[in-house]
């Protein structure tokens, strides 16, 4: 593909992502900022890009099935790019004209290198528009049906239907496509949840309270991250599954915190907020320049009870000396495939092998963060996958070789309460928040009650 963009042109801008995330160059949301950037996206036109670069991403694979029938021989693989998110446009997409999407996709063509091309991408659009999109009807294999249909990979429908049964692994994968809903924290040091609704609509967005997070607000008509509510520390951008650690720490001002995969640092923010000024969280992460983004965040929100520090969370108890915190969370490293609504490439990017390199990890931070929690301490263990083999298969493991640890029920929001008093699983389908796993554990001092 010849390095030749169009300045404010938002399909060769989404083309340009999509190329880079395929040759796993960076993630796509990531990547979403910096090209709007770059190509002087215009205001009204970031929402688009937006959502042809996600919607092409989250259904790649039932494109595919769609043009399948219709490419004979090879392609580029770029120019087989374009033509997903043309054809994105013209299935998914009601508002944009047939032949704006050609014209379109035939001038970024000529730009890269590719002039000769105009009458392929005719044909084969204009044949799916006229004969309609083809069934999945023509799969007879269920799980290879779900996988298609929802463009997911058939192995992760696979593990999805053994783990939790066919139908719900479907229920995921759909919702997986749906768009997510734009959540924001109050800093309930410095607002209340009503104050904020107003400063935000003074600002020209629609802030709602979140059904199941009393903190938490659902902002729409504006990019929250945009604004001087923002700017002067009253918000944090994060979703409503993220904010169920810093409730199941049971965390009271004038506590010992410890955060040990902490970056960016949105449960440590949240935890400084329930210390109300009163006490310490230490912030920890194996990345500095992760460790920066903690140090900002902390500045704009205005909390002086964080401190931070790079380290591995594996070897950390000499370091900080045992039994020294009240409270850690232990929010780990893992598959990520609760947020597959917010990074749709991380359905092609992950592999069966990940689960059981990640729990080596989990477990031995896990094992470290026994040594640093005082007696009658609580430890939480959370991810946002939906794994069972990282969530509950790690939680008992580590129960297993931890006879000192309790496994008590997560203190979390009424909404919860169906949840039971086990481990947590939340899974996207259930609220529409990311798939979220916790488990809580309290440190006994490990003497067995005589009788
Ligand atoms: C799920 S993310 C944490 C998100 C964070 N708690 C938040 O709410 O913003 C996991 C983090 O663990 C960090 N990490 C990975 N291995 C680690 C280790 N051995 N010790 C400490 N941090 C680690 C990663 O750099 C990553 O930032």
């Amino acid at each position: 593909m010849k390095n030749k963009k169009i300045h404010g042109n938002v399909r060769d801008a989404a083309l340009s992502i999509l190329y880079a995330v395929e040759n796993k160059q960076a993630y796509s949301n990531l990547l979403l900022n910096s090209t709007m950037d770059s190509y002087g996206i215009s205001a009204k036109n970031k929402g688009l890009l937006t959502e042809i670069t996600y919607g092409t991403l989250q259904h790649q694979m039932t494109l595919d099935y769609y043009l399948e029938p219709y490419i004979k021989g090879k392609l580029d693989p770029w120019v087989r790019t374009l033509l997903r998110l043309s054809l994105y446009q013209i299935v998914y997409l009601d508002r944009i004209p047939f032949h704006a999407v050609i014209n379109e996709a035939v001038e970024i063509a000529k730009r890269r290198g590719h002039g000769g091309i105009a009458s392929v991408f005719n044909g084969i659009l204009r044949s799916i528009q006229r004969s309609g999109v083809r069934s999945f009807n023509e799969i007879a294999d269920p799980i290879e049906k779900i996988s298609i249909e929802t463009s997911h990979p058939a192995w992760m429908i696979k593990r999805w239907s053994e783990q939790f049964g066919m139908q719900k692994a479907r229920e995921m994968a759909l919702e997986n496509n749906r768009a997510p809903l734009q959540t924001v924290r109050v800093n309930t040091v410095q607002a209340t949840p009503g104050e904020v609704i107003e400063m935000l609509e003074s600002e020209g967005l629609t802030a709602e309270s979140s059904k199941i997070i009393p903190e938490c607000l659902v902002v729409t008509g504006g990019q929250p991250v945009r604004t001087q509510t923002f700017e002067k520390g009253f918000i944090t951008i994060q979703d409503e599954s993220s904010m169920l650690p810093a409730y199941a720490l049971q965390v009271q001002p004038g506590m010992k915190v410890l955060d040990m995969c902490a970056a960016p640092g949105g449960k440590t923010t949240h935890i400084a907020e329930k210390l109300e000024g009163q006490g310490n969280v230490l912030a920890m992460d194996l990345h500095a320049h992760k460790v920066k983004l903690i140090e900002e965040t902390a500045k704009r929100l205005g909390h002086q009870t964080i401190e931070t520090t790079v380290g591995d969370g594996r070897e950390s108890s000499e370091r900080f000396g045992e039994e020294t915190f009240d409270r850690i969370l232990v929010d780990a490293p893992c598959s990520g495939l609760g947020v597959i609504k917010r990074k749709p490439d991380i359905k092609y990017t992950k592999t069966p092998d990940d689960f059981g390199r990640l729990q080596t990890i989990q477990l031995a931070l896990l094992d470290e963060a026994v040594k640093l929690l005082k007696p009658g301490g609580i430890l939480v263990y959370s991810t946002c996958t939906v794994d069972t083999e990282e969530n509950r298969g790690t939680a008992e493991k580590f129960m297993n070789t931890h006879p000192q640890m309790e496994q008590i029920p997560a203190e979390l929001p009424a909404a919860f309460k169906s949840k039971g008093k086990g481990f947590v699983q939340v899974f996207p389908q259930d609220f529409g928040s990311d798939g979220f796993f916790i488990a809580s554990f309290r440190k006994t001092d490990g003497s067995i009650a005589e009788s």
